[in-house]
């Protein structure tokens, strides 16, 4: 793409055989420290890129040492460089106008210096430091960047449109890519300046993003080289309020955050991202668009369209190049990424309130530790890890944004920032253009990013991958038979379990009437020992028997109404009471039926004996069955197992034990 021939009228070049992007490249590595092709080298390679779409180290591959250079991606010409820094001014806006600002900001195309004026009160006065209210001095001051993008007036030659921005820094950047170099560029600025135009821009004026997607898609169109193949994909996700949004899934009430990872060799990255395979440039720009509808812009006073949240779009272009002839394949990988990073603003300049303070808190605490980033990083001293915390010092993790850029501001990447200013807000562009000087003292070690197999070692790659893909599948397969075994274990333990809780239900119930039989039995004997007591204190001290005539027969005739004698006469008679002198002669007669007083004494001590004995069998008896019993309840009593899934069980074994 050639660059408009206004911007190098201006700077002073005439438009001949040295093309001006290249001049101005090498003007730029003298600068920037990051090595670019010649003037005659970037004309023909840029011939070269059209032809083929592939980048120059790639298509000079038939040149066997430059191929075996690049190789391990560390011996590429341009290892790594300096954060290339560029500042662009914005034109007024109607606000702007309205109050008759002063433009503060003048620019240099010969020396890409950015110079900022002191505001001047009265507009005739000279440059000498002004003291302002607050103390501060204001002072006329001096940058010096890679490129500094006049964009104030178009009426002006050097007016640098957004084509001249891309012509300028993304075309070079996207030949990194082609390369197989990670890039990033980003804007950076004040709310307002013109971020957002820069990067995305508007649909007359394409930004930096679409120009470099419609680059992209039409090197790898325009590829001639039957033997590469290319790979494009794309994810989009913005930082708001220290979360990170997928940009590429409609939005979710409440919203769905995704979550930072970091790996060993790919560095943080977010987990779950939706990445999507593009085709071509109308479908990668209907994502893009779909992810800009999606993304968190708000209306401040400073910016009736704010982005309130930094947002990252990431291209991934792969190049898998196949040579025939050697059979070898060599696979790059090169992440574009293009951050279109949320304004730094004052709460007093928007007057926020609520969720939009909120925001600005949010955004200018991400900033601020981006600041710190840069400036640890730009200070080698600070940069190196520490012996006495073990870590690195600079402090990556404070923010969501500077751990997501961990890598494209200290690790493998070549780097752009484009500090976007606007033209009338001193301190705000003071500050911008500080952070900027800052930058450029970075350095990163940007490489190529690239695997080189030949066609043994791709066999192999295939045949490893394979078996681990075999190993996964029978795990998987081995796992879903677990699962089946499992639930028949489960099924037949829940039986035995069943069972055992049966038993024990068994075991209780003829527990208890054990327990019932025993109490039982307890009772009977305490019955008959007191029995067996009476009994024997009656027979040892007989009590008289009293006669009562008139009531004997009665007495028989109740007991007995059939007249027969009585089963239990001999109690009767120990209990009935001493027989009266009117009724001896038939007591006597009573009792002459069982013998003489001395004959019944031995009669009734022997009638003692026998009782006893056999109340003594009775006793006998009785503790031989209450020893089963408790030999039984010994035997039956249900032992307690450790506690098990929260359940106290049984040991069936153990039941079963008791039982044998
Ligand atoms: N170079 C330019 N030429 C013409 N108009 C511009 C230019 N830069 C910015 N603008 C206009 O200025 C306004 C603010 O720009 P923009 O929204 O890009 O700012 P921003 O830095 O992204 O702001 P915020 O941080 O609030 O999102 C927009 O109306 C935009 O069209």
């Amino acid at each position: 793409m050639a660059l408009d021939p206004r911007v190098y009228h201006h700077l002073g070049y005439g438009l001949g055989p040295s093309s001006p992007s290249s001049v101005t490249s090498s003007a730029m590595s003298a600068i920037t420290g990051i090595s670019s092709p010649p003037s005659h080298a970037m004309t023909a390679s840029a011939a070269m890129l059209r032809s083929t779409a592939s980048s120059p180290s790639l298509r000079a591959r038939g040149s066997a040492p430059v191929a075996a250079r690049r190789v391990d991606g560390l011996s590429s010409p341009s290892p790594g460089g300096n954060v290339r820094v560029v500042v662009r001014v914005r034109t007024f806006l109607p606000r702007e106008i309205e109050r008759k600002a002063q433009c503060l900001i003048s620019m240099d195309p010969h020396t890409q210096t950015t110079k900022l004026r002191a505001p001047r009160i009265h507009p005739d006065e000279d440059g000498k430091p002004k003291l302002q209210a607050r103390g501060k001095v204001q002072e006329d001051k001096s940058f010096v960047f890679d490129n500094s993008f006049w964009s104030h007036n178009t009426k002006d030659d050097h007016y640098a449109t957004q084509e001249d921005v891309y012509n300028c820094l993304g075309e070079e950047f996207l030949d990194h890519n082609f390369e197989g170099y990670h890039t990033c560029i980003f804007a950076y600025g004040q709310t307002g300046s013109g971020k957002s135009y820069t990067m995305m821009g508007t649909s007359e004026q394409p930004g930096l993003i679409p120009r470099t997607c419609e680059d992209l898609f039409q090197r790898i169109e325009n590829a001639e080289a039957p033997d590469i193949s290319y790979n494009v994909r794309v994810s989009y996700f913005e930082v708001y309020n220290e979360h990170v949004r997928d940009l590429l899934v409609p939005r979710t009430e409440p919203p769905h955050y995704l979550r930072i990872r970091e790996s060993p060799t790919e560095g943080p990255y977010v987990k779950d991202l939706t990445e999507v395979t593009v085709k071509d440039y109308q479908e990668i720009m209907r994502f893009m668009r779909k992810g800009d509808m999606s993304r968190t812009v708000a209306s401040t006073k400073m910016n009736d369209t704010s982005s309130r949240s930094h947002a990252v779009f990431t291209i991934t272009l792969k190049q898998i190049h196949h040579d025939l002839s050697t059979d070898e394949t060599t696979e790059r990988t090169a992440r574009i990424r293009l951050v279109d990073l949320a304004g730094s603003e004052r709460a007093k300049s928007t007057e926020a309130t609520g969720q939009r303070l909120r925001e600005g808190s949010n955004i200018n605490k991400s900033l601020t530790t981006l600041g710190r980033v840069i400036a640890a990083l730009a200070d080698p001293q600070q940069g190196r890890p520490t012996k006495r915390k073990g870590k690195d010092i600079v402090p990556y993790r404070d923010s969501i944004l500077t751990w997501l850029l961990k890598d494209s501001l200290g690790g493998n990447s070549k780097t752009a920032m484009i500090a976007c200013i606007s033209p009338s807000d001193y301190e705000e562009t003071l500050s911008t253009l500080r952070y900027a000087d800052q930058a450029k003292r970075i350095r990163t070690r940007a490489r190529v990013n690239q695997d080189h197999l030949s066609a043994a070692e791709r066999d192999k790659q295939i045949a490893e991958m394979a078996e681990t893909i075999r190993t996964l599948q029978l795990s998987v397969s081995q796992a879903t038979a677990n699962r089946r075994e499992n639930e028949i274990q489960n099924e037949r333990l829940e039986e035995y379990q069943q069972k055992v809780e049966k038993l024990q239900r068994l075991m209780e119930e003829t527990k208890m009437v054990s327990e019932c039989k025993i109490r039982q039995l307890q009772t009977e004997n305490e019955a008959l020992r007191n029995h067996l007591k009476l009994a024997l204190d009656s027979i040892r001290n007989p009590i008289p028997p009293v006669i009562v005539p008139e009531r004997r027969s009665s007495l028989y005739s109740v007991n007995q109404p059939d007249g027969s004698p009585s089963t239990h006469k001999r109690y009767d008679r120990a209990l009935s009471p001493a027989p009266t002198s009117e009724d001896d002669s038939e007591a006597h007669s009573i009792w002459k039926e069982e013998g003489t007083p001395e004959s019944d004494e031995n009669a009734s001590h022997v009638e003692a004996h026998q009782m006893q004995a056999h109340m003594e069998d009775l006793l006998e008896d009785l503790s031989v069955f209450k020893r089963k019993l408790a030999t039984d309840h010994e035997r039956f009593r249900p032992i307690q197992t450790a506690k098990k899934d929260g359940k106290s069980r049984r040991a069936l074994g153990a039941i079963w034990g008791n039982n044998r």
